[in-house]
């Protein structure tokens, strides 16, 4: 199948003697939105440095966008884990997004720089941010700076969308605002998103695939095949139950092996 956009192929990864995940198949639709999902430490980071080209598998193979990863960058939007940034950061917001032009080829006369001039803005209106796009982005709020971040992976049209715990210090607003963006993203251009996340619920309505990686073990599928208490109990190899409350999915039990938010430990209350 050679149209995956992401195509991971027997894959382990080891450090020293300790396997984070091996015999890893997978395809990735273009379009799809496939979560990322396990406790601390399990390689969900690892496994978005292979496909970005910044972390060598120990075993198998991957293809992003129909490459080897590092390769066609250009085709691969990435938002990083969110740190806050510097308060004494002085480039704009227009400069952060325009960042994720470079590689691409326009030339550098003055249709180049109006062309790129006219995708930034494009980009920075798509996700609502021109009233501050030209202040300094280490005052911006963090939920300014991660809609910036987003228009900064996605400005250069990637065919494949890599997001580490893009909603981690949102509010419920800005969560939503952001997975919305991605989401349409992914329905209108096709790119397909894998999407690294410890909390399910906010973006339950448009995962199509969960990958869940436990202690080196993992299962892939439909949220309901995987977040239900028969798997989860199996890849964490203790009793964990699921309960699908009021449309959102609960994860409660083996606390110390979880690492879940307060909404669930409040559950635990009740189930225990
Ligand atoms: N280059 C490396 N050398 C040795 N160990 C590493 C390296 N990179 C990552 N690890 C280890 O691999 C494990 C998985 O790390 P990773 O960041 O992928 O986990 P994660 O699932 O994203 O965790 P979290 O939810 O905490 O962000 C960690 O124990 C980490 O210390």
């Amino acid at each position: 199948m050679g149209d995956a956009a992401v195509e991971i192929e027997d894959a382990g990864l080891r450090f020293g003697d300790r396997t984070l995940w091996s015999g890893l198949d997978l395809q990735v639709a273009p379009g799809e939105f496939l979560a990322v999902l396990g406790p601390n430490g399990s390689g969900k980071t690892s496994l978005l440095r292979v496909l970005l080209g910044l972390q060598q598998l120990s075993a198998g193979s991957v293809r992003v966008a129909g490459n080897p990863p590092g390769r066609e960058n250009r085709k691969v939007g990435y938002i990083p884990q969110q740190r806050a940034l510097d308060e004494s950061l002085t480039l704009r917001g227009v400069d952060l997004v325009g960042l994720g032009l470079d590689g691409h080829r326009w030339g550098l006369g003055v249709s180049g720089l109006r062309e790129r001039r006219r995708r930034i803005a494009r980009a920075i209106s798509s996700v609502g941010a021109e009233s501050y796009a030209r202040s300094p982005v280490g005052r911006l709020s963090g939920g300014e700076q991660q809609r910036l971040r987003v228009a900064q992976a996605l400005i250069g049209d990637p065919d494949v969308l890599l997001c580490d715990e893009p909603l981690a210090s949102l509010d419920l607003t800005h969560q939503r605002v952001v997975s919305e963006l991605i989401d349409e993203r992914r329905r209108t251009a096709g790119t397909a998103v894998l999407f690294v996340t410890h909390e399910i619920n906010p973006i339950l309505e448009y995962v199509d695939r969960v990958l869940y990686l436990v202690n080196g073990h993992f299962e892939i599928g439909a949220p309901d095949e995987v977040m239900n208490s028969r798997v989860l109990s199996e890849l964490y190899g203790t009793h964990v139950e699921v309960l699908r409350i009021g449309g959102q999915i609960h994860v409660a039990g083996a606390q110390s092996a979880l690492c879940e938010d307060e909404v669930h430990h409040h559950v635990d209350q009740h189930v225990s």
